[in-house]
């Protein structure tokens, strides 16, 4: 049995749950119990507050965590990364009253900074030479300016729409952060085994997430260039379709450009192209 640290509510949890879903394991409960077994893996799901999942899974109370990476950064607990899960990108930077006039870093000197993450922005303070006082507070970073409780602020941004609201302007992204499956660094052979059935899971709904299964009506007369059009596959399946000179055309695309090979496919003569979600793809 593997247990994964996961958090219980906020940013991460939506996401998390998903991932373990489309990974076909299933929970008997997820409401209001903080310890649920799969009923169809061997894993159990440890709900907690973020900020304690690094150390659960170093001390080996849990054996997996999904967390933030500025959150394990933060924590310095010693467990290994396994995986970029690609979800809940933000970055955590330096952000400073919007009419003042920014000159660079050293602006920050002799400055009160608020964060929930000293330990980060007292090493890029280091870094940079710089000495600041920096104030710890828990959650509501971005206020701290505006109610005269300190001089700026270093914490979370995804979309930048807290910092407008709070008349802050973003200066320095000190790093950036995304989800991340992290372990506990003595995991047992048989934990490892469970574990690389998980990522061999995980990875198929990952590799899957970006692409879509294409189908198309395809001229004889120009399949060949159809063909040479769609990317990165060692041959798409072609199928003769019942009216004479044309066929039907099945591949694989990818999401980044699948507006421009549509376009060309379009161009070439191909018609009632169907794009289909993959749930899982296995390579
Ligand atoms: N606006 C955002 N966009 C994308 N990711 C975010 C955003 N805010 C936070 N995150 C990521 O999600 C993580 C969890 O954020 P959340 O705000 O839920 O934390 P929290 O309030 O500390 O929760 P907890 O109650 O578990 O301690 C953050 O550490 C960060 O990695
Ligand atoms: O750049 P933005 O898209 O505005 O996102 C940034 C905000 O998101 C997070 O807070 P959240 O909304 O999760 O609330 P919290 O402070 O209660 O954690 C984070 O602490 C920032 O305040
Ligand atoms: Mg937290």
């Amino acid at each position: 049995m593997l247990r994964i640290a996961v958090q219980a509510k906020g940013r991460l949890f939506e996401e998390t749950m998903a991932l373990l879903e489309e990974s076909d394991i299933k929970l008997s409960a997820t409401k209001r119990t903080l310890l649920v077994q799969s009923t169809n893996f061997p894993v159990e799901v440890l709900f907690l507050r973020d900020d304690d999942i690094p150390q659960s899974v170093a001390t080996g109370v849990a054996d997996l965590g999904i967390v933030g990476e500025n959150e394990f950064v933060e924590k310095g607990e010693d467990a290994e990364i396994i995986k970029r899960l690609g979800f809940s990108k933000c970055r955590l930077s330096l952000a400073m009253p919007k009419d003042i006039e920014y000159p660079g870093v050293e602006w920050f000197a002799g400055k009160k900074i608020a964060t929930s993450y000293p330990v980060i922005l007292n090493k890029y303070m280091k870094e940079k030479g710089v000495s600041a006082e920096i104030h710890v507070i828990t959650g509501s970073v971005e206020v701290a300016p505006g109610i005269g409780l300190a001089d700026a602020i270093f914490d979370i941004v995804s979309s930048g729409s807290t910092l407008v609201s709070n008349r802050l302007r973003e200066v320095e992204v000190v790093m950036k952060s995304e989800a991340l499956l992290i372990a506990n660094k003595d995991l047992s052979d048989d934990k490892k085994e469970i574990l690389n059935e998980l990522l061999f899971r995980m990875d198929a709904v990952k590799t899957a997430e970006d692409k879509k299964y294409v189908l198309m009506n395809a001229p004889k007369e120009t399949l060949d260039a159809i063909v040479a059009v769609l990317p990165g596959m060692k041959s798409p399946t072609v199928m003769p379709l019942a009216q004479e000179g044309w066929c039907s055309v099945h591949t694989v695309l990818d999401e980044k450009c699948f507006w421009e090979i549509i376009g060309k496919l379009k161009a070439l003569g191909a018609e009632g192209i169907l794009v289909l979600p993959i749930e899982k793809m296995i390579i």
